[in-house]
């Protein structure tokens, strides 16, 4: 069996470029005892991928949905799907990884999905939806009537982020970098307001949208975008750091607090970031509540999908690019 793999070749630096990676195959060996081959079905494609740290010759990181084609493992059974970290490539041996490490997406069987897709477990069913739904409830700890902004709120996150907000009765403002995105969340999923960062003045129609003020701020992008809103917080206003993809992708680094201490004194604000990996002690309580908002029409998803394998790198840039809305999948 020939495994095709996306090696990293050196490190992103800036925007990330065609010559940072290459396609390479490898000829697998045959599978030993305790040990099974998986098939790629969808490869998932993370901002954290961009910036988390990754050694030159590896495979680039990320999650799959695989089907089991041969095993030799009593866990896993030929025509299983399971989640794994496999990272981009076709076909893997690997072994059950029966007990996660903390440093580490866990992997496991796909169970009780009825009849919805099997790229779920990488999305809304999946990191991305626990990251929402503990990263907003036990961060922001928002109470029904507060005021909550979402930015990056046509991805993944912040799609589902906002949905929660309604769910749990808050009044719902998101930031977009598109009209199509604003449309999306206000139209469909229910949010009260869009901004969209790329045309209007985000701190006046800020005032405009919530001239109460902001409780809750579910902060996806950083950098200036997030200033202006941090701006605009109430007294004991509380901010989920998820993420910062707005700094991604520039060539200086990020490691410069903005000059927002000011608003955080008089406003007396707290800010937590959290990585998903906190909350794999809880992995299947996230999934299980977010299955039955989906099951009961609560929490709507959409998904952006690539097909083909050798796409892979393309979908990394486009999503790195904004041209995603949801979550974005390579149907391999
Ligand atoms: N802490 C954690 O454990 C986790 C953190 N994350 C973080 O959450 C964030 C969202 O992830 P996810 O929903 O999966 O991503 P998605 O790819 O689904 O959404 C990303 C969106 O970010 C927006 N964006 C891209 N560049 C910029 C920019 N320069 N300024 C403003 N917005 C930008 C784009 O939308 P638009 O067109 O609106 O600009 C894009 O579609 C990321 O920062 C990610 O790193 C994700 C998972 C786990
Ligand atoms: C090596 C595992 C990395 C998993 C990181 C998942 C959560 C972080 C997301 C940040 O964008």
């Amino acid at each position: 069996m020939k495994a095709k793999k996306f090696v990293l070749k050196q490190q992103f630096v800036g925007f990330p470029k065609y010559s940072d990676v290459e396609i390479m195959e490898e000829e697998l060996p045959p599978v030993t005892d305790g040990e099974f081959l998986a098939e790629a079905v969808f490869i998932s494609i993370d901002p954290f991928i961009r910036i988390h740290p990754q050694e030159v010759g590896n495979v680039v990181m990320g999650q799959q949905v695989a089907r089991i084609l041969e095993s030799k493992s009593e866990h896993y059974a030929v025509g299983n799907y399971i989640v794994g970290f496999f990272g981009w490539r076709t076909h893997t041996i690997s072994t059950p990884q029966l007990i996660t490490p903390d440093h580490r997406l866990p992997e496991y069987l796909i169970k009780d999905m009825d009849d919805l897709p099997l790229s779920l477990p990488l999305g809304i069913l999946g990191m991305p939806g626990n990251t929402a739904y503990f990263g907003f409830l036990d961060i922001c700890k928002p109470k029904e009537g507060e005021t909550v902004v979402v930015s990056g709120a046509a991805g993944t996150v912040g799609s589902h982020v906002g949905q929660i907000a309604k769910i749990k009765g808050c009044k719902v403002i998101g930031i977009v970098g598109s009209e199509s995105k604003g449309k999306w969340i206000t139209e469909e999923l229910g949010f009260n307001y869009y901004i969209n960062y790329k045309n209007q003045n985000l701190k006046e129609e800020l005032i405009k949208c919530a001239p109460e003020g902001i409780d809750c701020y579910f902060d996806n992008i950083g950098g200036d975008l997030s200033s202006t809103i941090i701006s605009t917080m109430k007294r004991f206003g509380r901010i989920s750091v998820c993420g910062f993809i707005s700094q991604y992708n520039l060539e200086s680094g990020f490691d410069k607090a903005p000059a927002l201490q000011g608003y955080f004194v008089s406003n007396c604000l707290q800010m937590q970031g959290y990585s998903a990996l906190l909350f794999v002690p809880r992995w299947h309580e996230g999934i299980a509540q977010n299955l039955k908002w989906i099951k009961e029409k609560k929490l709507k998803y959409r998904e952006t999908i690539i097909e083909g394998f050798e796409n892979t790198f393309q979908a990394f840039l486009d999503l790195l690019s904004g041209k995603n809305i949801g979550k974005t999948i390579v149907k391999v």
